[in-house]
């Protein structure tokens, strides 16, 4: 099956400020593939890329060298509008629901924004946002809610909703549940997980937490300043005594959500008694 991300000799530089400003090159050479439905992460230290790697994916910095293929087209040699087009194929997940959310504006019409760019009508939108909202957990009435009335795993859930409006075939998760509780975490990745079997969705997840990679993702790219440096299946990389990264592991059972937990029972038995009153 051909990948759904292609990332072959990638290279980044930042400029720096000033007259005199002069590139810095901060990723040298990055080879990677992640195929349909597969979790692929990105784990090292801080400064080593990561970020950097996700956000030309994303097309938020530009590629110095090298190819991003997503769903088989280059896109760092699209034009701009080609570039938004592939807003449809690949969305990011960030670590901050606070920040990333618009708060004067409604979770519906947050939600409601990348249906009308892509031009759907007004019954299809309705339609999808209350589908979007089951996927996700949350009941229907938080469409006319503002993100400042919800948790932070609450709205981590609306802004993964955001990013499955357009049926995309690879999310861009950087640090998705660093911003949380440890309770909320996994609940954040449960969900994570229940998208993608359901969805078919491939993940780029972007982390320093091994315990999350060994739980959530197949494979692991383990970045140093910039480069590759080992790529392995997660058990191997998370699971090796000697690797220098597993003295970070802690063996963290995962921990359910009681939030979610308690809203999924909720949402449960509002749809067993409607289907109870409708028969
Ligand atoms: N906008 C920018 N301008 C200049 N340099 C930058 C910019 N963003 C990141 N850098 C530099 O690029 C390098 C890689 O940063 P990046 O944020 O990609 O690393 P990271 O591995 O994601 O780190 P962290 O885990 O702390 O988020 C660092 O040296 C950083 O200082």
């Amino acid at each position: 099956m051909s990948a759904v991300l292609q990332v072959e000799g990638l290279e980044v530089a930042y400029r720096t400020r000033g007259v005199r400003g002069r590139s810095v090159p901060v990723v040298h050479g990055v080879d990677f593939a992640i195929a349909p439905g597969e979790t692929l992460a990105l784990v090292g230290e801080s400064g080593s890329g990561k970020s950097t790697i996700g956000n030309a994916i994303l097309g938020l910095v530009p590629a110095a060298a090298g190819r991003i293929e997503i769903d088989g087209r280059d896109v760092t040699t699209m034009s701009r509008s080609a570039r938004r087009g592939m807003a449809r194929t690949v969305q990011a997940v960030f670590q901050n629901p606070y920040g990333s959310l618009n708060p004067w504006i409604t979770v519906g019409q947050t939600l409601a924004e990348p249906l009308r760019i892509a031009g759907r009508s007004r019954p299809e939108t309705s339609e999808r946002l209350r589908w979007l909202l089951d996927r996700v957990y949350l009941p229907h009435d938080a469409l006319d809610r503002y993100p400042s009335e919800f948790s932070g795993g609450q709205r981590q859930r609306v802004a993964i909703a955001r990013a499955i409006a357009l049926d995309p075939k690879l999310i861009v998760c950087d640090e998705p549940t660093s911003a949380l509780d440890v309770l909320t975490q996994a609940g954040v990745l449960s969900l994570l997980r229940e998208l993608q079997d359901e969805l078919g969705i491939s993940y780029l997840f972007i982390t320093h937490d091994l315990a999350a990679v060994r739980e959530f993702a197949a494979r692991v790219c383990v970045l140093e300043r910039g480069r590759i440096v080992e790529t392995g299946r997660s058990e191997e990389v998370c699971d090796n005594p000697q690797h220098p990264y597993t003295r970070e592991l802690v063996a963290a059972a995962p921990v359910p959500d009681p939030v979610l937990q308690r809203e999924r029972r909720e949402l449960r038995l509002a749809a067993e008694r409607r289907g109870a009153a409708s028969s």
